[in-house]
C-alpha cells in the first residue's frame, strides 16, 4: 500500500521577501514564489505523484501554492480541503515587524528562541509548541486516518504549521528542533509504516 503524504511549504511570500514576520497575515505569493510553487509541481510530477486529496490552510499563499502543485500534476480540480488547523504559527504582536529590526530591538539570541525554540512564545503568539497542539490534532483525525487508508495526501502550508508536524514525524526533540529549517516550495515525500511511523522521506531538492 502506498501511504504517501507530501508537505509543501508555500512558495516566497510578499513578506517573506520584505523579511516581515507573517503568521496569520495573509500576503500572496510573489513572482518567485508562484515559481517555486510550479517547480515544486514539476518535481512531484517527475516522480510520477498523483493525489486523491489535498489540505491546505485558510491563508492565501498556501491555497495559491495547492492549486500551482496541483496544475502542474494535471490535477486541477482535486478535492481540497482548506482549514484553519493548518495555517501558520501565529507571531502575534511581531507579525508585520521587520525580523532584523526586531533583532536590533529585541537581540539575535531572543529574536531565535521566538523564530526556532520549541516552547517560547513570541508576545500574544504562538509557540511551536502551540502550533503542534493545534496541528497534530488535525493530522491525526483528519489527515492520517487518510494516508493509512492509502488515500494518496498532499499538505501545502507553512513553515512553521509543517515544522510542527516533522518534529512529530521524524521524531525530533526539544533540542533538535530549533535546526530545522524548511525552505519554500520544496515539498517532502513521505510514506508511512502500517504503525503510522516513517518508511521512507525524500526532500526534493533541486
Ligand atoms: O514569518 C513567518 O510567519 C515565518 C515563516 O515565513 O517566519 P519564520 O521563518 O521566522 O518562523
Amino acid at each position: 500500500m502506498n501511504r504517501l503524504l507530501v508537505l509543501a511549504r508555500h512558495g516566497q511570500s510578499e513578506w517573506n521577501l520584505k523579511n516581515l514576520f507573517t503568521g496569520w497575515k495573509d500576503p500572496g505569493l510573489t513572482d518567485l514564489g508562484v515559481e517555486e510553487a510550479r517547480e515544486a509541481g514539476r518535481r512531484l510530477k517527475a516522480l510520477g505523484v498523483q493525489f486523491d486529496i489535498a489540505y491546505t490552510s485558510d491563508l492565501s499563499r498556501a491555497q495559491r501554492t495547492c492549486k500551482l502543485i496541483l496544475e502542474e500534476i494535471g490535477q486541477p480540480d482535486l478535492r481540497t480541503i482548506m482549514d484553519q488547523a493548518l495555517n501558520e504559527r501565529d507571531y502575534g504582536d511581531l507579525s508585520g515587524l521587520n525580523k532584523d529590526d526586531a533583532r536590533q530591538r529585541w537581540g539575535e539570541e531572543q529574536v531565535h528562541l521566538w523564530r526556532r525554540s520549541y516552547d517560547v512564545p513570541p508576545p500574544g503568539g504562538e509557540s511551536l509548541k502551540d502550533t503542534v497542539a493545534r496541528v497534530l490534532p488535525y493530522y491525526i483525525r483528519e489527515i492520517l486516518p487518510r494516508v493509512m487508508r492509502g488515500e494518496r495526501v498532499l499538505v501545502a502550508a507553512h513553515g512553521n504549521s509543517l515544522r510542527a508536524l516533522v518534529m512529530v514525524l521524524d521524531g525530533l526533540t526539544q533540542k533538535t528542533i530549533p535546526s530545522l529549517e524548511l525552505a519554500t516550495g520544496i515539498p517532502l515525500v513521505y510514506r508511512l509504516n502500517e504503525d503510522t511511523t516513517v518508511a521512507d522521506k525524500k526532500v526534493l531538492e533541486a
